[in-house]
């Protein structure tokens, strides 16, 4: 068996009495989208955060790519390759898209002398962004102010920006957000692609996106994992329908 890209261990965390993480096991693979689904206040926020490193367990591990990164803040976990999106939006409004891509893809080749450089003018790092930016399907804007591009579309330079930090895994809080139903399919088809680059742990509310793209499910209930599994057998998991899905599946 190939081993897990992410993997979290008995991840554990109270907010006084309240338990909001309680011994989570889950595990991203290789290749996979792996959906994190729960009513509101389930905790799926609060497990991400402690993945990403925003937020320390009361007890648990996380290991990325094997190694144990509980400990490290978030920004080294990012630079071991961890790419979080969505939740935080730190576009340049006013910078070009390719702007802002460079300098995602500056930030993954961090080293101090390249701030002396001109970085906009930097040839490697400018073919980092524009293979990213084609990759999402935005290099025909490469030169459009960030600030005129469509919801949707700065979306899309989220994933670009996080493309360039040559990602080991992807934690995509809520994708779909504010995407109307065009702009949702074009998401779904890009995450599906995506999935072969790095692996994807997908918090999502949009039923009809997690159950077309995930590999993997996992339902979250008062900070327990009740079920895991491929989305036939989540549909058909009883305790799942009584808890979460109802009709909806
Ligand atoms: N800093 C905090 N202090 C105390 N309680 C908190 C804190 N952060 C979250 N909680 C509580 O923990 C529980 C889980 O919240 P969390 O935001 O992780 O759920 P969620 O599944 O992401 O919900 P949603 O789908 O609404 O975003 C909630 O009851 C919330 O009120």
């Amino acid at each position: 068996m190939t081993d897990p890209v992410l993997e979290v261990r008995g991840l554990t965390k109270r907010f006084g009495a309240l338990v909001v993480s309680d011994a989570i096991d889950l595990s991203l693979n290789p290749g996979e989208i792996h959906a994190l689904i729960g009513p509101n206040g389930a905790g799926k926020t609060t497990l991400i955060a402690q993945v990403c490193g925003m937020l320390a367990p009361d007890a648990g591990r996380i290991r990325l790519k094997g190694q144990d990164v509980t400990a490290l803040p978030a920004r080294a976990r990012a630079r071991r390759g961890l790419a979080r999106t969505f939740q935080i939006s730190a576009l340049a409004m006013e910078d070009t898209v390719l702007q802002n891509a460079m300098l995602g893809a500056l930030g993954a080749a961090a080293t101090p002398w390249r701030l002396f450089r001109p970085v906009l003018q930097d040839a490697a790092l400018r073919a980092t962004a524009e293979a990213a930016l084609s990759r999402v399907g935005l290099l025909d804007k490469a030169a459009v102010r960030t600030a005129e591009l469509s919801h949707g579309e700065r979306r899309q330079l989220e994933v670009a920006v996080a493309l360039t930090l040559k990602p080991a895994a992807f934690v995509m809080d809520e994708p779909m957000a504010g995407l109307g139903a065009e702009g949702g399919q074009k998401m779904t088809a890009l995450l599906d692609q995506l999935r072969h680059e790095a692996p994807i742990l997908l918090v999502e509310h949009d039923m009809d996106a997690v159950f077309a793209l995930a590999d993997r499910i996992s339902v979250l209930v008062y900070g327990r994992v009740i079920a895991s599994g491929p989305p036939d057998a989540i549909r058909a998991d009883a305790a799942v329908r009584e808890a979460y899905l109802g009709d909806a599946a």
